[in-house]
């Protein structure tokens, strides 16, 4: 297939149809237009723009105006003279007879043509935008560009209550820097709190639709706000405005989940078809990623309710699991309100083994949103290798690890970025003094800061051991409990910041006031103070039961701050263990890893980092700079990701 590069924006005006209802099961029929056309709305009139073309002579006589409702117009004399001389070969049309791609050449002769066929190009098709780089001599490399659409319950700075939020705020803006069109769909939180003024940026797009789930036809609103490259897409509806956090209050999760996050997914699907964002929709032939089990419906709708009616026939879905252990499990009876139809109930079905049935008469039969997103994803990513391969372990497969063993093939692992700008020692606007690797002297003063800020004696000698995370159980947090103890009875100071089992929120509370000059637990959700910790302590403890990625360790690494984790999943991928014999004796690592879960080994691990900050000063600087100097950027990851929607869209889709 030969690629092309376009130099001039051709434009035409169509008129159509553009009022939408989401689809029952009759699919809506709606223009998709292919990735680079633009199109705005102006006096009820569609102006299409489009930017890339592909190769061909032919002439406007492409358009036939009687098959369908759309007529083309010149807009103006200087459009005119453009279209006279530029072509039009044809239309792309879907199997609903709607157009879903123009192919236009533009008028003058600045079209280049590139005879280099890859295995990208060959497989993408003419929907996706291509550009060429020209390198070296006479190198032509050829880059696939697609729609991509997020789907989450969290994005920061909007939303947030832990990593995926980290993840699903800053991943996008990095793939729309590497030229992709990008949409975040998530939710409008409104809970009451100064929180509710992150969303302040986002307008009323004026596209209300009616998503047909829990017995009635459920209306929703879509605001967006453009940052960043990104367009930010928020789902609108008053099951997302209520006090407490994104998933729960202090009397635990909301019983409503399932049909707050079922419309979250109804919604996703409609968004790039319905959405006009920069005057022109995403169109149907984008690439979902989908996150968690919040987001898990979108593969089974695509499947079930759109594919079917020729809608989405080119789409492509890529679950992105970021923690198994949640995955939207409800009694089988709810199935009838999620919007699909009966014979897809297979799909979801999920059945407690006979230990974990509540009484004699319970056939232990449910729904899982997450099993539904396995079996009809095209491909399957979790955040690291390491978890990759756990999850299809009995061990770390929470129940689904057979079922994710059968999809192996199309599983990977790509380790998470982080923020680089917003994780900079040298200008993190939450610390008072900065650093960096050349210089480490602003770090022992964030330190001394730290001390003062949470009360503690001020000793800069003493080792502060930091712990930042979701008090629950994956976090280890009981085994920091057993430890605390023991661990009060040496020379160091702890730090806790975290929020979540109120139990363990108790016992901080109460070690805080029997340590008095060692021990703080700090309870809530603050951003800043989590930036103060990761700069001001020596060592941050993540004793997790398991960790798909993990980002504390990241932030650590890159403050710094070396980290004592438990060898598992993405924390052992991304910490690599001390070692002081190798590099001809000056040692080589960034950290300690842990194993088993124990409280000895724990206890081990921290008193060999101890004792190396205490005693060998220069050992201890260089494990710090070695984990400054690592790279978590995340286009880095980026790169991984790409090969990944590559291959994606290589294969047909899994359910057709
Ligand atoms: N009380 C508090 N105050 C301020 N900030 C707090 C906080 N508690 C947590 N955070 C912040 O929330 C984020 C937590 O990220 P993690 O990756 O460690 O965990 P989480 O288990 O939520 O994410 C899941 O998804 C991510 C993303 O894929 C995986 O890395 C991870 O392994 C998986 O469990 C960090 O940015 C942390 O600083």
């Amino acid at each position: 297939m030969e690629s092309l590069q376009v130099t001039r924006l051709m434009s035409c005006k169509l008129s159509a149809n553009i009022s939408h209802k989401a689809c029952s099961f009759i699919p809506s029929r709606q223009l998709g237009f292919s990735s680079l056309s633009r199109r705005s709305f102006q006096n009820g009139k569609l102006t299409v723009a489009r930017s890339d073309i592909t190769e061909n002579g032919g002439g406007f006589g492409g358009l036939d105006d009687s098959s369908n409702s759309n007529s083309i117009e010149e807009e103006d004399d200087d459009e005119e003279e453009e279209e006279k001389n530029g072509l039009m070969l044809g239309l792309d049309r879907d199997d609903c007879g709607s157009v879903i791609a123009l192919h236009l050449i533009p008028p003058s002769g600045e079209v280049t043509i590139d005879s280099h066929q890859d295995e990208a190009a060959d497989t993408k098709g003419e929907d996706e935008g291509i550009e060429e780089e020209k390198g070296g001599e006479e190198e032509i490399r050829s880059r696939v560009t697609y729609n991509i659409v997020f789907v989450t319950a969290e994005a920061a700075p909007y939303s947030k209550t832990g990593g995926l939020g980290d993840v699903c705020g800053s991943l996008p803006g990095v793939l729309a820097g590497c030229g992709h069109r990008v949409m975040v769909v998530s939710p409008r939180y409104l809970n009451g709190t100064s929180a509710d003024k992150n969303f302040a940026g986002a307008y009323d797009v004026d596209r209300h639709i009616k998503v047909p789930c829990f017995g009635g036809e459920q209306e929703v609103a879509f605001f967006h706000e453009y940052k960043k490259g990104v367009d930010w897409v928020f789902v609108d509806h008053p099951s997302f405005h209520r006090p407490g956090n994104l998933y729960g209050d202090s009397h635990g999760a909301f019983g409503d989940n399932q049909f707050r996050f079922t419309l979250l997914c109804h919604a996703a699907c409609e968004a790039p078809l319905v959405l006009p964002l920069g005057g022109y929709t995403y169109g149907e032939k984008c690439l979902f990623l989908v996150n968690d089990w919040h987001a898990g419906l979108v593969p089974v709708l695509l499947a079930s309710k759109y594919r079917p009616f020729g809608i989405y026939k080119y789409a492509r879905s890529i679950l992105v699991i970021h923690n198994l252990a949640h995955q939207g499990v409800e009694p089988a009876a709810s199935f009838k309100n999620l919007g699909l139809p009966w014979e897809w109930y297979g799909a979801l079905e999920w059945v407690f083994p006979t230990w974990a049935r509540t009484h004699a008469l319970d056939t232990g039969e449910a729904v899982n949103i997450l099993k539904g997103a396995i079996v009809t994803a095209d491909r399957i990513l979790t955040v690291s290798k390491g978890y990759a391969w756990e999850i299809t372990t009995v061990e770390g497969g929470h129940g689904l690890n057979e079922l994710l063993s059968s999809r192996r093939i199309v599983l990977n692992g790509i380790v998470n970025g982080i923020d680089v700008t917003e994780w900079d020692s040298s200008s993190d606007e939450h610390i008072s003094f900065h650093y960096s690797a050349d210089d480490l002297s602003g770090k022992a003063r964030c330190k001394t800061a730290l001390q003062q800020e949470l009360g503690l004696p001020i000793r800069p000698e003493c080792p502060l051991i930091g712990f930042i995370g979701r008090l629950d159980y994956q976090k280890g947090i009981d085994l920091i409990r057993w430890a605390i103890p023991e661990l009060m009875e040496d020379n160091v100071q702890f730090v806790m910041l975290g929020s979540g089992d109120p139990l363990y929120e108790d016992w901080m509370r109460a070690a805080e006031k029997t340590y008095r000059d060692k021990f703080r637990g700090w309870v809530g959700f603050n951003v800043p103070i989590s930036h103060r910790i990761t700069a001001g302590c020596d060592i941050l403890l993540m004793p997790s039961r398991f960790e798909p990625c993990g980002l504390n360790q990241l932030y650590a690494m890159r403050y710094g701050t070396v980290p004592v984790v438990h060898a598992t999943g993405g924390l052992r991928d991304t910490v690599e263990n001390f070692n002081p014999y190798a590099g001809d004796g000056s040692g080589e690592g960034t950290g300690w890893t842990f194993s088993p879960l124990t409280k000895e080994s724990m206890l081990e691990a921290l008193r060999t980092a101890i004792m190396t900050y205490r005693d060998h000063k220069s050992t201890w600087e260089a494990l710090m700079r070695r984990g400054m100097q690592r790279d978590f950027t995340w286009e880095t990851a980026a790169i991984h990701y790409e090969q990944v929607f590559e291959w994606a869209c290589i294969d047909p889709p899994y359910i057709t």
